[in-house]
Order: structure tokens, then C-alpha cells, then sequence
């Protein structure tokens, strides 16, 4: 690392060929004409992530693996000023959801997610009830 640079979202995207090829993945711009030939993912994928302005949603949709993840070190060549993730320029989001919990709160419990268990409760009690006391009275 050390002499990383800075530049805007606009002179990254004159580096989209074969012969000079960056990737803006979470702000970060990776200079991967190099790279190019030996991705395992084929360079037509990284030549089209690049064309397409941002790759940070094609790169993690492919679920890479954390030894891919440390490889992209040896790539890195700046940061991007103000960068606004994908999610955000789209207005999909204002943030991610991080945790199972956060991204399923609108779905509270609703009357109908308790009637069921209450319905079966009610049915136990009025067998319980059927069976001690009213069989009971029928043997007498
Ligand atoms: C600097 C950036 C990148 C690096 C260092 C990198 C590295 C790698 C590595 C090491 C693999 C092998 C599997 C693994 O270890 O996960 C891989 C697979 C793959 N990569 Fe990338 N990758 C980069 C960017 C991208 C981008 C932007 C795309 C866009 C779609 C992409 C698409 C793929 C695909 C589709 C595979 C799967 C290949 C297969 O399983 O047949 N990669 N990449």
C-alpha cells in the first residue's frame, strides 16, 4: 500500500479495456489489467463490472472467497472521493440490512401468528375438562 490515490467516479470509468482495466469495488479501485488473464471468473466479467461503473454488486454476488478478497490487496491502486455505494445512487436503500433480525422487523407478530397456538390451547383444555370430569360422571 502505501501511495494510494485518490480519484473521482469519473476518471475511473476511462479504465475499462483490456489493456487497462480498474474495478470500483466499495469505493476501493483496483487495477486489475494484470489480473486480467488469470481470474478464474474469466476476464470478460471483469471487463464488463468495470464498464458497468461499479462492481462491488457483481463482485459480491459471486460470493468470492476470502483468499480472493486478500488477493484484491495486491490490486488496489486509490479510493474513489465521496464514493456512494450502489444501493444507495439506486435509493434501494438508505442502508443495508446487516443481521437477520433488522432486515425482517416489519414482520412483527400479528393477532393471527397467536390464534393458532391459542385455538389448540382452548381444545386441550376443553378435552381435559371432557375427559376427567364429564366421562368420570357418565361411569357413575
Ligand atoms: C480484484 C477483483 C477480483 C479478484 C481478486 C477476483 C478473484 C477471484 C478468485 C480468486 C476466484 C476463484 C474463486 C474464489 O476464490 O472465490 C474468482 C472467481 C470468480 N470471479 Fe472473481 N475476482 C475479482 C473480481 C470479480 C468481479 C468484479 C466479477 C464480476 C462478476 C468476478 C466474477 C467471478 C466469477 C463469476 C467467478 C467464479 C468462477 C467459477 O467458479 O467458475 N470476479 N474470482
Amino acid at each position: 500500500m502505501g501511495d494510494l490515490k485518490m480519484f473521482s467516479a469519473s476518471e475511473v470509468s476511462f479504465h475499462t479495456s483490456r489493456d487497462d482495466c480498474w474495478l470500483l469495488i466499495n469505493g476501493k479501485v483496483y487495477d486489475v489489467t494484470k489480473f486480467l488473464e488469470d481470474h478464474p471468473g474469466g476476464e470478460e466479467v471483469l471487463l464488463h463490472a468495470s464498464a458497468s461503473g461499479d462492481a462491488t454488486d457483481a463482485f459480491e454476488n459471486v460470493g468470492h472467497s476470502t483468499a480472493a478478497v486478500s488477493m484484491m490487496e495486491s490490486y488496489l491502486i486509490g479510493s474513489v472521493e465521496g464514493y456512494v455505494p450502489p444501493y444507495v445512487a439506486s435509493g434501494e436503500a438508505s442502508s443495508r440490512p446487516t443481521t437477520y433480525a433488522e432486515a425482517n422487523k416489519e414482520k412483527q407478530a400479528t393477532f393471527v401468528d397467536y390464534l393458532l397456538p391459542v385455538l389448540v390451547l382452548i381444545f386441550a383444555i376443553v378435552a381435559w375438562y371432557y375427559l376427567t370430569f364429564v366421562i368420570e360422571d357418565e361411569k357413575k
